[in-house]
């Protein structure tokens, strides 16, 4: 179904009417990114992008799973030291359908003056931070059972009520190691010792920015797959990148995130969770065999492009099928 600029060529909006209500039907949706230099100067309205924020709005998927690993295949892609990067393991539980991409007040105005002034409003209900931070709870409980939430309490109000609820539902788990961190000190930290990291919980834009950084600490962002979870109803299942139109149309982009994201489809969308291994040991398994894209290139490995590594990815899970 359309969904962006594709969507916008055909009809007209980023979101038809159909595209919602086919994908509201559906058992799991898998979204490939959206943007693009020919609709960057539309209104916010008719934007790539004002269609994916109706699309999560619409499914109600609050809760993205971002999850960060460094594989040790690709310790040696990473910018950063091996030492630093080797063996992180983290996931952003990042909010999705509030904040500041969403509050109102938003828009344009004039000053008196008769300055031009773009405004936009961070804010969050205590409704909204309790199931994101009920998610983050679970999620850290099942993991390493550390989490830090990350907030900018020492300014903003949003934030205040952040972590004074974030704080309250400690009290309902325990077994989980709650800190909190303000993002300033949180963007510097996943660069300076990302393991001392395991889940991380917080709002819709630190969350955006945040797990691009992580990505970095994985080799690429190209690498990076999420799942956007609502209460009830189909998941969203998404690579964390955009569309890439710099490399657009060159065979270049790593279609790992997006073959990992299937995988989340299959584990959270769908309880699949035989299928979803396969296709994680499939990736695996390419990058065992040396198989890189331009991204996640080091030296001694076999540079390819999107469509051959793709198929290399599609003969593994083939070959694990039969071998089952
Ligand atoms: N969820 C979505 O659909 C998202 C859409 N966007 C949209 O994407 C467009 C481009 O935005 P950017 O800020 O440039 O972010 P981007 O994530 O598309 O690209 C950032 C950089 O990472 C590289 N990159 C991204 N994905 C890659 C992949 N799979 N393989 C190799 N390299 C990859 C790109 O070539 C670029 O240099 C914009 O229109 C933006 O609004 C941006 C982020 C998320
Ligand atoms: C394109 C934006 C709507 C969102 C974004 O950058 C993201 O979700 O990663
Ligand atoms: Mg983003």
């Amino acid at each position: 179904m359309p969904v962006g600029g594709a969507a916008l060529d055909l009809v007209g909006v980023p979101l038809p009417d159909e595209t919602l209500s086919v994908a509201k039907q559906s058992d799991a949706i898998l979204l490939g990114a959206i943007g693009g230099y020919k609709w960057d100067k539309n209104e916010k309205h008719l934007k790539p992008e004002t269609g994916l924020l109706q699309l999560r709005a619409g499914l109600g998927v609050f809760a993205n799973l971002r999850p960060a690993t460094v594989l040790p295949q690709l310790v040696d892609s990473s910018t950063l030291k091996k030492e630093v990067a080797e063996g992180v393991d983290l996931m952003v539980v990042r909010e999705l359908t509030g904040g500041i991409y969403f509050g109102q007040p938003r828009g344009f105005s004039t000053t008196e003056k008769g300055e031009e002034i773009g405004f936009n409003t961070e804010v969050y209900a205590t409704y909204e931070i309790d199931r994101i931070a009920r998610v983050a709870f679970e999620t850290a409980r099942k993991r390493c059972g550390k989490l830090c939430s990350v907030d900018k309490a020492n300014v903003l109000e949003a934030s205040m009520l952040w972590r004074k609820r974030v704080t309250l539902m400690a009290s309902d788990y325990p077994d989980v190691e709650l800190t909190h961190m303000y993002v300033d000190n949180a963007a510097m930290q996943l660069i300076r010792d990302p393991k001392q990291f395991d889940t991380i919980v917080t709002n819709n834009i630190f969350g955006d920015i945040l797990s691009d950084e992580a990505s970095m600490l994985t080799g690429s962002i190209g690498m990076l797959p999420s799942a956007c979870l609502g209460e009830s109803g189909p998941g969203l299942f998404e690579p964390i990148h955009g569309s890439a139109p710099d490399i657009a149309g060159q065979d270049k982009a790593n279609p790992l995130a997006t073959v990992l994201s299937v995988a989340m489809l299959l584990r959270y969308g769908l309880q699949e969770e035989y299928a979803a291994i396969t296709i994680e040991s499939a990736v695996l398994d390419t990058l065992n065999n040396g198989f890189r894209t331009g991204d996640i290139f080091s030296s001694g490995k076999k540079l390819v492009g999107c469509k051959e590594i793709g198929e290399e990815v599609m003969k593994s899970v083939i070959k694990l099928f039969r071998n089952r």
